[in-house]
């Protein structure tokens, strides 16, 4: 089975593949640009970006929304994560958690439509924010806060973990397999009426 990735990111493409191809779901990227409000969930974000790829006439396609939240602060970047780093790199990351909590999570959802259906898969992941954090840091491409953020139980940032443990802490792999699983019974359940039908 196929499924269309409508993302820009290469982080999330390579986690797809990583996450889905082994459990027998190729994953097709394209690049549809969507447009992204800067208020609400990244739920909210996701949704919003599956209707307008089923507005253009995609099917058996996916989207994901993601950003990192601050305890520090209230539901922020969220959202606005990319917008954020963008305009203020780590220099300004580092400003706004001067002397703050340094806790922090991740949360993601992917967004699926699969034959005229829509589901949503959410995710959290938590942990903190590294402390000095210095403006040489290397981002990692598509995921800059892999290389500041040290998920719950770990010592280490996710840019230096190994893959598998990446993978482990992931919202983004709980989400993507909790939608094979659903793609997989919604398959079946399709199959079982073709087969009623006869
Ligand atoms: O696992 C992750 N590990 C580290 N960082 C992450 C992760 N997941 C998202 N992030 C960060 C990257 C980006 O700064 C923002 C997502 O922004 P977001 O708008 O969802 O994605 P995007 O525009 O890069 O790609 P897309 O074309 O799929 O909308 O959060």
């Amino acid at each position: 089975m196929k499924i269309l990735f409508a993302t820009s990111n290469q982080g999330k493409l390579s986690e797809a593949k990583a996450v889905l191809e082994p459990l027998g779901l190729e994953v097709v990227p394209f690049p549809l640009s969507l447009i992204e409000t800067d208020a609400g969930t990244v739920k909210e974000v996701a949704l919003q970006k599956i209707k307008q790829a089923m507005e253009q006439g995609y099917d058996q396609v996916m989207v994901d929304d993601a950003g990192i939240y601050f305890a520090a602060y209230h539901q922020f970047p969220g959202v606005l994560t990319k917008r954020i780093f963008n305009g203020i790199g780590y220099r300004g990351i580092a400003k706004l958690l001067a002397g703050e909590n340094r806790e922090a999570w991740f949360e993601g959802t992917v967004a699926v439509c699969w034959k005229g259906q829509v589901q949503t898969f959410s995710g959290i992941t938590k942990g903190h924010i590294i402390d000095p954090l210095t403006e040489d840091i290397q981002p990692v491409p598509g995921f800059p806060f892999d290389s500041v953020f040290i998920p719950e139980g770990e010592h280490h940032v996710l840019k230096d973990l190994p893959m598998e443990k990446r993978l482990f802490y992931s919202y983004r792999r709980k989400a993507l397999e909790k939608m094979a699983h659903w793609l997989f019974l919604h398959e079946k359940k399709n199959g079982q009426q073709d087969t009623y039908m006869l």
